[in-house]
């Protein structure tokens, strides 16, 4: 089984257990249910930056990336660097990240923020927006058009974006339909790991123009998004090469102003 279907598997068994325990109805009596949610595709569309900055403690990939994070002060960092959103990994047994850092990003910045998770379930949708998500991520290449266009539809009733994230032109072709905000192209291939901004270079022009194109991992210099930029990307998701410092929001920052130049 390669990792993401076991990550899938693994997925399924605890969202089944959270059903059982934790009613979703529970999640529409939060205080940040009913709240206005940010747009990371406007921002996107009108910064400057285009940099979605993630946080992430660990990775299947890549093993410990960093355990002494502070959330808040993250967040804080990644605003003041002049980041368009940020993303927040809350799987927790592969990248140590959990509901609780979403809150706490949710307290800290009124950023655009994602919600990073391997999202199978409408209740997850839910926890999501509980949680002060104001987009949701919905991997391709783990379900069927249908079940996209229900999580998607069921999003969009809910206010929040949704980023959809392929790996190649299949995926693609099964995805395009219009609860769609934002079309993300993986440049790593989540079953082998293997990284190539080449993927997002390929696909760009199979993207129709009504989404805004996002390209995601293996970003780790200023020339990377001048290239992508080239070809028509506005959203640049970037994780370890900030989350491996000792501190992200200054090297975001230092990267950001570099992009400027
Ligand atoms: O990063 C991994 O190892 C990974 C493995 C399996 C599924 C997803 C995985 N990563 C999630 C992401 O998409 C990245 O965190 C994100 O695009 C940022 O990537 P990077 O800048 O390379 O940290």
């Amino acid at each position: 089984m390669n990792i993401l279907d076991k990550i899938i598997a693994d997925k399924r068994k605890e969202v089944a257990l959270k059903k059982s325990l934790l009613p979703a109805s529970q999640w529409e009596q939060s205080v940040l249910f009913e709240r206005e949610t940010y747009s990371l595709a406007k921002a996107l569309k009108q910064s400057d930056s285009g940099i979605i900055a993630e946080h992430k403690r660990r990775s299947p990939s890549k093993g410990t990336i960093n355990q002494h994070t502070n959330v808040a002060q993250m967040a804080q960092g990644y605003l003041k660097a002049g980041a368009s959103g940020m993303s927040v990994l809350t799987d927790l047994k592969y990248f140590g990240g959990s509901l609780e850092d979403l809150l706490l990003a949710r307290a800290s910045v009124e950023l655009p923020l994602l919600r990073k998770e391997f999202i199978i379930d409408e209740y997850q949708i839910l926890e999501a927006k509980a949680h002060g998500a104001d987009v949701i991520l919905l991997i391709a290449a783990v379900m069927t058009r249908e079940e996209i266009k229900m999580l998607s539809e069921l999003a969009k009733s809910l206010y929040l974006e949704v980023l959809l994230e392929v790996h190649n032109e299949e995926e693609l072709q099964k995805s395009i339909m219009p609860s769609l905000d934002m079309l993300g192209v993986n440049n790593r291939n989540l079953k082998t790991f293997e990284v190539s901004l080449q993927t997002s270079k390929s696909l760009s022009e199979m993207i129709p123009d009504a989404f805004v194109k996002v390209s995601e991992s293996g970003i780790s210099n200023v020339g990377a998004i001048k290239e992508l930029r080239e070809f028509g990307y506005q959203g640049f998701l970037i994780g370890e090469n900030f989350m491996k410092t000792d501190n992200p929001g200054k090297s975001a920052e230092e990267f950001i102003n570099k992009l400027k130049t």
